[in-house]
Formats: C-alpha cells, structure tokens, sequence
C-alpha cells in the first residue's frame, strides 16, 4: 500500500510539460487559463503616440502661465483633435486645439487645460488657470518601451494580460495547450444517460462527470465515451484516443473482481501499474500509458472517481500545462465530530458553516454516496493515523467550487 503522497508524487513526476504552441495574439481571449511558454517582449512603445489626458485645449504651458479665474487669458481655437484623429498637426504659438481624451497631442503643444477651466469655446477660447508642461499629457513611451519585457515565460494568462497582450505590435505569443482530456467508462452494467435503466444497471454517471471536471479545471475534452467490459474493447478504446489525447482517464475495472477490463487488459503492460493508495476513498488505481500518453485508471465508486480526479488527474493535467500542480487547499475548524478509518487519509465530504472557517460532515462517507456528494461544499483532509475528528480540530480543507 502507497500513502497519498508517495502516489501523488508519482503522478506527478510521471508526466511533464506538452510542447509549446505559437498562437496568434489576437485570440488571446481564448487562450485565458494557459501558461506563456516564453517572454513577450513589446514591439513598439505604450502610448504609441503623445495624448490627451483629459477632455480640454492643448496649449503651450508659457502661453497660458498669467491665466487666472479673473484674468483669463483667451486664445484662438484652431479646430477639434477627437480621439482616433489621425493627422500630423501643429499648434502655432498664441493658439490651441480642442482636443479630447486619448487624440493626439499636436506638434509644438506641451499641457492640455482641462475644459472644466475653460468657457468651452469653439472659436475662441477664455483658458481661467495656468498650467504646468505637461499637465494631461501622456508622453510616447511612458508605459512601455520597445524591447521592455510585459510578460514573463510561464505567466498564466488571466484577463488583466489581455491588453497589455494586444497593444504591443506582438502577432503571436508561444503558450502551452489545454490538455485535451479523453474520458472513458467501463462497465457492462451501464446505460448511457437518457436510456432506461433495467434492475441492475446504472446511469454512467462518471463519463460525463469526469468530462465537467476536466472542462472546469481548465482543460479540453477530447471526448467522453464507453467502452465495453472485455479487455480488448478496453485496449481497442485507448489505443484510439491515445492518437488525439494528450491525457486518458477512465473509470472501473481497477479493484479485485473477477471481471476488471482496466485490469485484465493493462495488468500484464511494462508501461502500467495498479496500486493500493492508503486513502479513502480512491484506494484502487492504476497509472500508465499507451502509445505514450498518460492513462489514469480511476475506481469506479463515483465519489473516488472524483476524489481521483481532483487529486491525481488534475495535478497531472496541470503539469501537462505547465501549470502548478499543487490543489488549493484553506484551513477549517471542526464543528462536528466524526470518524475516519484507521490507516487511511481520508477526504471527507464536508459542507463550510455559515463564517466559511468551519466545517462539519454530510451524510455517510461511502464511495457511493450521490446525496452527499451533491450537497458537499469541500473535502476535509483527514491524516491515516487519525480514526476521530474531534470538534475544534483544525483541518485543511479542498474547496469543491471554483476549481479552475
Ligand atoms: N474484494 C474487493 N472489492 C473491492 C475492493 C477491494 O479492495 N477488494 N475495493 C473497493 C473499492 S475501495 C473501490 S473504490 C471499488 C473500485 O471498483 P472498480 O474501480 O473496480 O469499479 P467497478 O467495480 O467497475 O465499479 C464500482 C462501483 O461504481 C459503479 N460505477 C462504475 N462505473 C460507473 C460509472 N461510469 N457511472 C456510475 N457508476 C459507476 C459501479 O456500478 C459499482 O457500483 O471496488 C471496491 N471493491
Ligand atoms: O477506495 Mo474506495 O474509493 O474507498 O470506495
């Protein structure tokens, strides 16, 4: 029997990062979530051009430097810069320019007077405050040089790169894919969602729970299919998707009974193994590859089969992303006391009090258990050596909402 984190480390350092790929920048709203494979550089300088800040007249500071509330100092107006005005002008000395936020600043003006200290007029113009150079002007390159670095390699792109993405002249940037995730579910006694269930079979439930997971931790699905219960089938199943995934999960047929098609057709492979993880639930699991990818074998039971996921399967498809494999975890208090089985860590299903620092159990532990599974908020992280946990103990705990 491996403990937890003898397994999880395994896992880990079984899979390393998928090549990189060059995308364009313009869609870099699509490609949120993905890790930077290298630095980007800017192409040009930020602000590509000098810039009103404010809605006002640009002047020449000296020009306006006597222009008080009683004393304006009036000026002709030579005409309206707006935003996205595109010629080459001039300010002649003695005159200004109307101009708007972000419109270009015109050759020979030095400070723009905010409206607000102004009369506002269209031909002629009573400036009512004296302003320094400078005043509301944002220079050429104040932000950003060409050359500067406004991404480091392995950043994981989040809204907030988006324009900084998109105004450095950069055409494409190089990022690690989302491993394309493909799930399948073993099992003869499974009907597909929507058909009718006969005595003895059940909804595959996991195959499309395994494909949210994937998809709300930030992964793509490859696909979600069934295979049969036979060896072969299995085998025929993996070797198909191993051509397009870069990341296999499935779920069933890893425990000890007599008709295991995860088992039967992989026990006998150099590139797989089946182990015994001292943990609850989750203890079956198998870990391999074919054809070269990376193969999860899941137990069945679905609450280990998102257990597993979220603990091994995720961690992996992060390090395929180049992402950290690490799951998040937050302190929490006991509010109820429980028990644990002996030898085993155990990741219980919790639900948070109403201060969220609190937690207490929800309905039984079992592998199988829907009810509880549904209205769970967290799994609470119980060491193997711990058979109660009492009130008052504190726990880290795994947040069952935003996984991503
Ligand atoms: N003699 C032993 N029996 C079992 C052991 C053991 O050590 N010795 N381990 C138990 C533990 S712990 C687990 S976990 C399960 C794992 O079983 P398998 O991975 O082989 O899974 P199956 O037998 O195929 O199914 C288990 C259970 O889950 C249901 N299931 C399976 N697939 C789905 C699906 N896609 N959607 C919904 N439900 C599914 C299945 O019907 C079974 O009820 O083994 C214990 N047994
Ligand atoms: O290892 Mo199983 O997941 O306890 O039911």
């Amino acid at each position: 029997m491996l403990t937890f984190d003898e397994y999880q480390q395994r896992v880990i350092a079984s899979v390393g990062p998928l090549p990189a790929q060059r995308r364009p920048t313009a869609e870099v709203a699509d490609l949120l979530g993905m890790v930077t494979a290298e630095s980007v550089r800017s192409a040009v300088a930020l602000p590509g051009f000098t810039n009103s800040a404010m809605d006002g007249y640009a002047v020449v500071a000296a020009d306006v430097q006597r222009a008080t509330e009683e004393s304006p100092v009036e000026m002709p107006v030579a005409g309206d810069i707006p935003a996205g005005d595109t010629r080459q002008l001039e300010l002649s000395a003695g005159s200004c320019w109307r101009i708007m936020t972000g419109a270009p600043l015109p050759t020979g003006a030095d400070a723009v007077v905010q409206v607000e200290l102004t009369d506002g007029g269209t031909e002629r113009v009573q400036i009512r405050g004296a302003v320094d150079a400078g005043t509301a002007v944002r220079r050429q390159g104040e932000d950003v040089q060409p050359g500067d670095e406004v991404l480091a390699g392995g950043t994981l792109l989040q809204p907030r790169h988006v324009p900084v993405l998109l105004s450095v002249g950069v055409d494409e940037i190089a990022v690690l894919p989302r491993p394309r995730v493909a799930v399948v579910s073993t099992g003869d006694e499974l009907v597909s969602p929507g058909e009718p269930v006969a005595h003895g079979q059940v909804v595959d439930s996991n195959g499309p729970m395994l494909g949210a997971l994937a998809r709300e931790c930030g992964f793509e699905v490859a696909e979600v299919r069934r295979a049969g219960d036979t060896a072969e089938a299995v085998r025929q199943a993996l070797s198909e998707l191993a051509q397009t995934a870069d990341l296999i999960v499935t779920s069933g047929g890893v425990s000890a009974g007599a008709f295991e098609p995860m088992k039967l057709a992989f026990e006998d492979s150099d590139h797989f193994e089946f182990v015994k993880v001292a943990m609850q639930p989750g203890k079956p699991q198998g870990i391999g590859t074919v054809a070269g990818t990376p193969v999860f074998a899941l137990p069945g039971n679905p609450v280990s089969s998102l257990v597993s996921f979220l603990l091994f399967v995720a961690p992996a498809a992060r390090v395929l992303a180049g992402r950290d494999p690490a799951v998040p975890t937050v302190e929490a208090a006991v509010a109820e006391r429980w028990t644990s089985p002996p030898g085993r860590q155990q990741f219980a299903r919790v639900v948070f009090d109403e201060d969220g620092r609190v937690v207490r159990p929800i309905g039984g532990q079992g592998s199988h258990v829907l009810g509880g599974l549904a209205g769970s908020q967290a799994l609470a992280i119980v060491p193997a050596a711990t058979t109660e946990v009492a009130v008052g103990e504190t726990l880290r705990v795994i947040p069952l909402e935003g996984l991503a």
